[in-house]
């Protein structure tokens, strides 16, 4: 609501201004027509009315675009200077990691960890080479604060960290953003076929694309609501499997998969394919751990042993065996992950949808209403009526009192005219220039009246809008929030109220004020010679011609921009999630120009500007 009012102070501002501007032109030109006849110019209606169709082209230019370009002007220097502030931030530490260098190594000398006054690890001492090390320990032992380490994801307070080669993470919680099961895998990197398949082979996940209408084409619905958490893991996996890289780095990425799949992936993938490499996997599965090449045990952040898993400690050993899941949770887990796959195939998303044909009479019948109703609306629409009577009023009179000056002036020159007929002409003059300045300054009034109700109105319909879009959405089921994307619920809020709080007060008054111009225009045309109104009809026409072809266009481009803009606003969740956790792998994430929705929703805006412009 705050935001609403302060925009509409905005709008204000930019209409005073354009309104100052229109109403000085108006009398500038009053004035400039007055300094021409009193310098002794003879003049004619043709001529006047010539000049202000000039006049009213400079007004375009002085009294409107001037105005609003200097308020645009202020906008740009509020955005340049936060962008600036962004640009200027403190930026995390850089390393290099775009090629693969061939060879990988971790190093870490005393390296202490601290983050808000405790001490997350302390005095990790270790180095990794190629072949896989697993780390493990109790829960919140440091398993992940040292991956994070490792990514310079935590900053060190004392010691040193030495990383060669390029690295690839796999989050503890899987991440997937609303986009293809393949563009998540991807995430950025050039398709490469065969990795590709390859990787799908290895990360247990060739049997449930298969059974997908889809295959990898299938939308990742919010948070991955559409597939099983083994999916989930599986796809997460997938994505840093898939990198290039010479260090790989999983966060208890097998755990959440059942003892079959779990076993597979780690000969397949960690073992085979990826057995040149040097991999860090988090894990507590003492199997898994009696199959490393090296085992780093931790508990309250520091290293409580390290070695060949034969090397190590056996007795700290055991007490980490102890809290290991047995075989009977994952049996259980096995059986859960099952009945969510079963049901995956069943899950409906609702997916944006590009409608089609006119706007609903209701939906400008709901706008009124929120608007303040239809009284309020008639209210507004008769002040534009009269702000517009008066504009044409004063343009006949204005007419009117040129014809009668010039008609004085030619009494002047004629001697022999009758003294009364001469003095009533110069007091009928008087009258119609006193009716015309009133007349001038009432317009001008009203145009600064009509625009100001009609904010309001604008204002109190947004905030109404806003008020009740919130309150159903606050109030809605979970089942509401598990069938619709966030982007969607988040276009309407952004997207779609932005068109409504800024373009609506800025356009409706444009095409009001044009319509009822013109209504006035033909009305004036009418009473000067209604044989006019056959070339004006044929004009006519030829815009409801013009018209008939621009609208249903625009319509569906605007549509087809905002049905694409959904897909913009779930992925903005994405990116804060990816700030925060795909970072390290430096990947083109989003980037992607093969993105088909990022073009259409380009292509369409780029059309939609290019007609307007048309
Ligand atoms: N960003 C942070 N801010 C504050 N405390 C943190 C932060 N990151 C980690 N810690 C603390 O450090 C300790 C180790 O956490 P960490 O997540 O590394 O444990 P873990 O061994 O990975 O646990 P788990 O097995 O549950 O994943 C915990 O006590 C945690 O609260």
């Amino acid at each position: 609501m705050k935001e609403v009012i302060s925009m509409m102070r905005i709008f204000y501002v930019d209409y005073v201004l354009v309104t100052i501007g229109v109403i000085t032109s108006k009398i500038t030109f009053l004035i400039l027509i007055l300094s021409y006849i009193w310098m002794g110019n003879t003049t004619s209606t043709e001529m006047i009315f010539y000049v202000l169709s000039l006049f009213q082209q400079l007004t375009t230019a002085l009294g409107i675009m001037l105005p609003i370009s200097m308020g645009k002007l202020a906008m740009f220097r509020a955005a340049f200077i936060r962008l600036n502030k962004m640009l200027q931030a403190e930026e995390l530490e850089k390393f290099d990691d775009e090629k693969c260098t061939g060879n990988a190594q971790i190093e870490a000398k005393a390296a202490t960890v601290k983050i808000e006054g405790k001490e997350v690890l302390k005095d990790i001492t270790f180095e990794m080479n190629p072949g896989l090390t697993i780390i493990s320990g109790l829960v919140g032992a440091g398993k992940s604060s040292l991956l994070k380490l490792i990514l310079r994801d935590y900053p060190m307070t004392n010691g040193k960290l030495n990383v060669i080669g390029r690295m690839s993470y796999a989050s503890q919680e899987p991440w997937l953003f609303p986009s293809s099961i393949k563009q998540n895998i991807l995430f950025g990197e050039e398709y490469d076929k065969a990795r590709y398949k390859q990787v799908l082979k290895v990360s247990a996940l060739e049997y449930d694309l298969s059974l997908l209408d889809n295959g990898d084409e299938t939308i990742v619905a919010d948070r991955g609501q559409n597939l099983s958490k083994g999916q989930q893991s599986r796809i997460n996996l997938a994505r840093a499997v898939y990198r290039k890289a010479d260090i790989y780095l999983f966060d208890d990425s097998l755990t959440a998969l059942d003892r079959h799949v779990q076993e597979y992936i780690f000969n397949e993938c960690i073992q085979k394919f990826l057995k040149d490499k040097l991999v860090v996997l988090v894990s507590q599965n003492s199997k898994q751990i009696d199959r490393s090449d090296y085992v780093i045990m931790m508990d309250q952040g520091t290293i409580l042993s390290s070695g060949k898993p034969d090397e190590i400690d056996k007795r700290k050993l055991n007490g980490i065996k102890s809290i290991i899941k047995e075989n009977v949770i994952d049996d259980v887990l096995e059986e859960e992950v099952l009945q969510t796959e079963q049901q995956f195939t069943k899950k409906k998303v609702y997916q944006e949808k590009k409608k089609e044909g006119k706007v609903d009479l209701v939906v400008y019948k709901k706008y009124i209403q929120y608007g303040g109703g239809f009284i309020v609306f008639s209210l507004v629409i008769l002040l534009y009526i009269l702000a517009q009577s008066f504009e044409s009023v004063s343009d006949k009179l204005l007419s009117k009192w040129i014809d009668l000056q010039q008609k004085v002036l030619d009494m002047q020159a004629n001697s022999t005219i009758n003294a009364t007929v001469y003095e009533d002409t110069v007091t009928l003059k008087d009258n119609t220039f006193g009716m015309y300045t009133i007349l001038t300054i009432l317009k001008s009034a009203m145009g600064l009246v009509k625009y100001y109700a009609f904010l309001r109105f604008c204002r109190n319909a947004s905030i109404r809008i806003h008020n009740a879009m919130s309150s159903c959405v606050v109030n809605a089921e979970m089942k509401f929030f598990d069938n619709h994307f966030i982007g969607n619920i988040l276009n309407r809020f952004s997207y779609d109220l932005n068109n409504i709080d800024e373009s609506l007060p800025f356009i409706f008054p444009m095409v009001m004020g044009v319509m009822i111009a013109c209504m006035g225009g033909i009305i004036l045309i009418a009473t000067v010679n209604w044989l006019l109104l056959l070339p004006c009809s044929v004009f006519l026409a030829i815009l409801v011609l013009m018209r008939t072809a621009y609208i249903p266009t625009s319509r569906s481009l605007k549509r087809l921009e905002a049905a694409n803009t959904s897909y913009f606003s779930k992925k903005s969740t994405g990116w804060a999630y990816q700030l925060l956790h795909g970072r390290h792998n430096n990947s083109k994430g989003f980037q992607g120009s093969t993105d088909p929705k990022k073009r259409i929703r380009q292509a369409s805006r780029f059309v939609y500007f290019s007609i307007i412009h048309a």
